[in-house]
């Protein structure tokens, strides 16, 4: 069965980005005089999504600072676990490092703006470290994700490491303890 209304109407739009397996969902709004109704998610549209479109944890955080950058996580196999990251209020630089080794686009980022205006979402495979900075102040994101939180299995990278070379739009305002103690990538 379609996921959507009776019609064989898409409810996103996909964008493709220079990193294979990576991808900006764009959220259809239906609007009218009240507001607007869109489909966060669908497994039938969405299959791709991890394994097969299942989603095992969903996430949310609020970041209250403007430039605070959170990231960059993974969880190594076999609990690498692929992300839909969407943010509901405010606006993030959203940003997903390749941390495949074989990737041609190995230790590559590529970022995007995801905010509550432009209904984006960063669909995030198994093999990339994941990471944003606030653009706003009160951010929420919330996050699904396909396999369970494995925290014996989590790792990092420095968001602020040379190698990654992340082109962050602000000054860092906060980062955690953890974040910032993360090693940079030896040469
Ligand atoms: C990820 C996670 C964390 N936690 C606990 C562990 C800590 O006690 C507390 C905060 O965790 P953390 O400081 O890792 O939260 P963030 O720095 O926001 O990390 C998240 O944000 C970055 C950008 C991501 O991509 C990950 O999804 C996630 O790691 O929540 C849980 O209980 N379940 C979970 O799935």
């Amino acid at each position: 069965m379609k996921c959507s209304l009776g019609g064989l109407m898409s409810r996103f739009s996909r964008l493709s980005t220079p990193l294979a397996g990576l991808t900006v969902i764009e959220r259809k709004q239906m609007g009218d005089e009240r507001g607007f109704f869109s489909r966060f998610f669908c497994r039938d549209e969405l299959r791709d999504f991890g394994a097969d479109g299942t989603i095992s944890q969903i996430n949310h955080t609020l970041t209250r600072a403007k430039g605070t950058i959170r990231g960059m996580h993974f969880q190594r196999p076999p609990h690498d676990e692929a992300k839909f990251v969407s943010c509901l209020a405010g606006a993030v630089f959203d940003v997903a490092v390749d941390i495949r080794p074989d990737s041609p686009t190995y230790l590559q980022w590529h970022g995007e703006i995801l905010s509550g205006e432009n209904a984006r979402s960063m669909m995030i495979p198994g093999g990339f470290a994941h990471g944003f900075q606030t653009l706003s102040e009160n951010c929420e994101l919330v996050y699904l994700h396909d396999k369970p939180y494995a925290p014996d299995a989590e790792g990092g990278l420095n968001p602020l490491d040379p190698r990654l070379a992340i082109s962050w739009p602000l000054e860092v305002a906060q980062m955690s303890e953890r974040d910032r103690a993360f090693a940079f990538i030896s040469a």
